[in-house]
Formats: structure tokens, C-alpha cells, sequence
């Protein structure tokens, strides 16, 4: 049996960088203080404001351990930059592993970045990089239109990172609504899923529990889903609602509308239950891979 509290960050992003780093280490504090030995960070962390904004923040990424080195031409030769650096001593400070979502990472091409996920671990250092897949590209009938793929250029590597608890498949945000994804990160070990996101207030309001929980189910997986939070920059609205569900799709912890921070434990043994008595992942048939 093995039990690790983890936690994750609900927050309002806007476009100035100091003050969303400060909520972000105000809020980790208090998660870790709590006892969170991992925190998830929603999506858009470090900036959420007008799209020219994300391009100016953007850091070049270390390549993980053991990961093959990244071909984006003219890397710089010491990568990171001051917001992986802070995010890296919060790390150390607080003695809980990071899950950076949307870090803005810069991309192959000039007037792009990634969207990326970094898992930093308690000593500060990066340990897995993934980058979103699916890009938020949409004209929705209350006039939210969002067209992600302009300035994001999309990954196409599935990430699972080495948590305290075991393996943790990472993603972010849109990608929630595509469950291949996640079937991918099962089969590569993964007991848990990290979805830090921004979702709308128009989709979150009648997609966000419905999609975590079933993904939450279909992997039989713990899923740690961080949030934005409110208005941004008086021209968008996040639907809030961080939150952690187990792998039978109960949620154990949710954060309200504001600024705020959610617990639960991780436990082994209850994937090993609900995956042992209800073998869904085992009867699979289309796409199986064992
Ligand atoms: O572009 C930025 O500055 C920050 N990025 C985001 O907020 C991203 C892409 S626009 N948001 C989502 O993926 C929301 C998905 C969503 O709401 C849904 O699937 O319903």
C-alpha cells in the first residue's frame, strides 16, 4: 500500500508575469504545507493575457534525462529561463514535485511557442517535458472564438512522468476530449492523469466533471485536474472547478469559484481494486495493445 497526498492550484492568470508567480508560490506553499509531496499548476500559469504577451515569455526547455535531445535549431546552450528557474526553487522550498502546465515554451519557429507540461521533481530539475497534441481551434456559437494553433505549435510525443506515487501521464487542458490519448498513457504505465487546463466557462460549464470523470473511469486512473479561475484580461472566463477524482470517477476534492488550492491521496492499492474487479482496460479489443 502506498499513499501520497497530492494537490492542485486553481488561480486567475492575467497578463502580468510577477504577480501570477506569486500566487502561483503562495498557493503551492500552502498545498505542500498541507502535505501535497506533488502540485499541479493549471494551464496558463505564468501568463494569461494578450497572444503577442506568451511569445515575449517564452523559455527554451531542458531536454529531461534520458529523453532524446530536442531538434529546435539554435538552443540556447544553458536552457530555462527566470520562470522555470523560481518555479524550480518553489520546487526545493516547498519539498513538492511541480506540474507546470502550459508552460510557454518557445518554439521551432519564430512567432510560435509550445504549449507545454514540465514535471519539475523536489530537487528542481526537470524530469519530463510533454506538449500538447490538441490545439483549442474554435468558433463557439456565444462568440468565443480561439484559435490556439495560431501562435502553439502542436507535440506529438505521449509523456508519462515518475511521480512519488508511481507514473502520471500528462496532457493539458483541450486534450481532455480525445480519451486515445489517455488509453496511450495507461498502456505506458500511467495510474494517474494531470490535466491542468483553462476550459471556457461555456464548455467547462457543461463538459468539464462530465469529461474527467470518464476519463477518470475509462483509464481507471486518478486524474489532477488544476483550473483557471474568473475573468482574464476583461475578454475571457475560466470555469474554475480544480479538482481530483479517483479511479471509480468519485471526486475526492474540488475547488469553488475563486482562487484556491484542492488535496486528496493518491492511493495504490485503489487502482489495483477497481482495475482488478472491473477489468475494463484488460477486455479491451479495438486498439488493444496487450
Ligand atoms: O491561448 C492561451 O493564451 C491559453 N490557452 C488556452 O487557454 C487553451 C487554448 S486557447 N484553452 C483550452 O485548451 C480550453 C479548452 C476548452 O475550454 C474546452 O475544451 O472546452
Amino acid at each position: 500500500m502506498m499513499k501520497t497526498k497530492v494537490g492542485v492550484v486553481q488561480m486567475t492568470s492575467t497578463g502580468d508575469v510577477e504577480a501570477n508567480l506569486r500566487t502561483v508560490e503562495r498557493l503551492v506553499g500552502e498545498a505542500a504545507a498541507d502535505g501535497a509531496k506533488l502540485v499541479v499548476i493549471p494551464e496558463c500559469f505564468a501568463y494569461l493575457g494578450p497572444e503577442n504577451g506568451k511569445l515575449e515569455i517564452a523559455e527554451e526547455l531542458p531536454s529531461p534525462e534520458g529523453s532524446a535531445p530536442l531538434s529546435t535549431p539554435g538552443r540556447a546552450a544553458t536552457p530555462g529561463g527566470p520562470i522555470l528557474a523560481r518555479m524550480g526553487e518553489l520546487a526545493k522550498r516547498s519539498g513538492a514535485q511541480l506540474v507546470l502546465g502550459g508552460f510557454w515554451e518557445k518554439g521551432a519557429s519564430a512567432g510560435k511557442v509550445r504549449n507545454a507540461c514540465v514535471h519539475v521533481d523536489e530537487h528542481g530539475a526537470v524530469r519530463a517535458v510533454y506538449r500538447k497534441i490538441h490545439l483549442f481551434d474554435v468558433d463557439l456559437p456565444d462568440g468565443t472564438k480561439l484559435e490556439e494553433s495560431a501562435t502553439v505549435e502542436p507535440g506529438s510525443e505521449l509523456v508519462v512522468a515518475d511521480a512519488p506515487f508511481g507514473k502520471l501521464g500528462l496532457s493539458v487542458c483541450y486534450d481532455v476530449r480525445f480519451p486515445e490519448l489517455y488509453r496511450g498513457l495507461v498502456d505506458r504505465g500511467a495510474i494517474a492523469l494531470a490535466v491542468p487546463a483553462a476550459f471556457t466557462l461555456t464548455t467547462g460549464k457543461d463538459h468539464w466533471h462530465v469529461l474527467l470523470r470518464a476519463r477518470a473511469i475509462e483509464a481507471q486512473s486518478y486524474v489532477l485536474a488544476a483550473a483557471q479561475t474568473g475573468h482574464h484580461f476583461g475578454q475571457r472566463r475560466s470555469y474554475g472547478h480544480a479538482l481530483i477524482c479517483d479511479p471509480w470517477g468519485t471526486i475526492l476534492a474540488e475547488c469553488g469559484e475563486g482562487e484556491g488550492f484542492a488535496t486528496a491521496w493518491i492511493d495504490t492499492t485503489v487502482v489495483e481494486k477497481v482495475r482488478g474487479s472491473l477489468p475494463s482496460l484488460r477486455h479491451r479489443v479495438i486498439g488493444a495493445t496487450r
